[in-house]
């Protein structure tokens, strides 16, 4: 005797036939990747390519979006393949850091479960001996002032070129966002002039302020602002509608618009910088 209901007997038929198709499809993937393989070979091209990986994942979580379905299912079943195009290439997944930074979210978690424990120890005495923020802080204060600013235009224009272009920082303009990195000891005001952000010397109307380890942390999505915010690791002083503004934007910006190499160079920074507060403070 069956002990399931008709219905759901075939629903679960229908289940069955959409795996099967599943897995055919992805029987036809690992062909055309090993025909890719085959190609760039012999045209002595390497075998990965991280652009076109983030190619691939932008165009998945841009039809999971237009097919209502949820991001991380698109994001987890992609990583998947592409790991397992790796594998057929003969790389090993665990070989590359910078999976991250190319989704901007952990990618490696879909592919090996949770993240392993913090820095092995060898690593974290190392880190313990590179000095904490504030250390650095009376040495950064010597830099001229006029440089840092040139190297913090240089950053964001590049970090943001793309939303600057779309015209999405235009509510900037004429409005002064100031960042202060209090344990470096360094404050930076910002205003959209032209088609350009630029430092300035007037006083900010709205200041995002955070240790420099949690602003790399937000500006390379290894963590996020709700958690940074919430958690009172980043403050919002002054005009609240413009620092949530800014706020807001930062949250929805295209990663992949990001340039790849600023992306995996964040990435590095901010979890070299994490590595080593924990480091620092398990030492304490
Ligand atoms: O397109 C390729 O060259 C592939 O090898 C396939 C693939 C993918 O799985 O989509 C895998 C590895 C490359 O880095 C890029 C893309």
């Amino acid at each position: 005797m069956n002990p399931e209901p008709s219905a759901l007997a075939l629903l679960r038929r229908g289940i069955d036939g959409l795996d099967d198709a599943m897995l055919l499809l992805l029987a036809g993937r690992r062909r055309l990747v090993g025909a890719a393989a085959t190609l760039k070979q012999r045209a002595g091209l390497p075998p990965r390519d991280p652009e076109r990986e983030l190619r691939v994942l932008a165009r998945g979580l841009g039809l999971a979006r237009r097919l209502g379905l949820p991001p991380e299912l698109a994001r987890g079943q992609l990583s998947l393949v592409i790991a397992d195009a790796w594998r057929q290439q003969g790389l090993d997944d665990a070989q590359d850091e910078d999976d991250d930074a190319i989704e901007g979210v952990a990618m490696r978690p879909a592919l090996a479960g949770p993240p392993a424990e913090g820095p092995a120890e060898p690593r974290r005495r190392l880190l313990r001996w590179l000095p904490p923020p504030k250390r650095w802080a009376p040495l950064l204060s010597r830099l001229p002032q006029a440089w840092q600013q040139r190297a913090l235009e240089a950053a964001v224009g590049r970090l943001l070129a793309a939303p600057l272009a779309k015209g999405e920082l235009d509510f900037m303009r004429g409005r002064r966002l100031g960042i202060a990195v209090p344990d470096l000891g360094l404050s930076w005001v910002l205003e959209l002039q032209g088609d350009r952000l630029r430092a300035s010397d007037e006083p900010a109307e709205a200041t995002v302020r955070g240790s420099a380890t949690d602003l790399l942390l937000l500006a390379s999505r290894l963590e996020d602002a709700d958690t940074l915010f919430f958690q009172r690791r980043l403050e919002l002083t002054g005009d609240t509608e413009l620092g949530l503004t800014a706020r807001n934007l930062l949250d929805r910006l295209p990663w992949e618009s990001v340039p790849l190499g600023a992306r995996i160079a964040l990435n590095r920074g901010a979890r070299l910088a994490r590595d080593a507060r924990d480091a620092y403070r398990e030492q304490a």
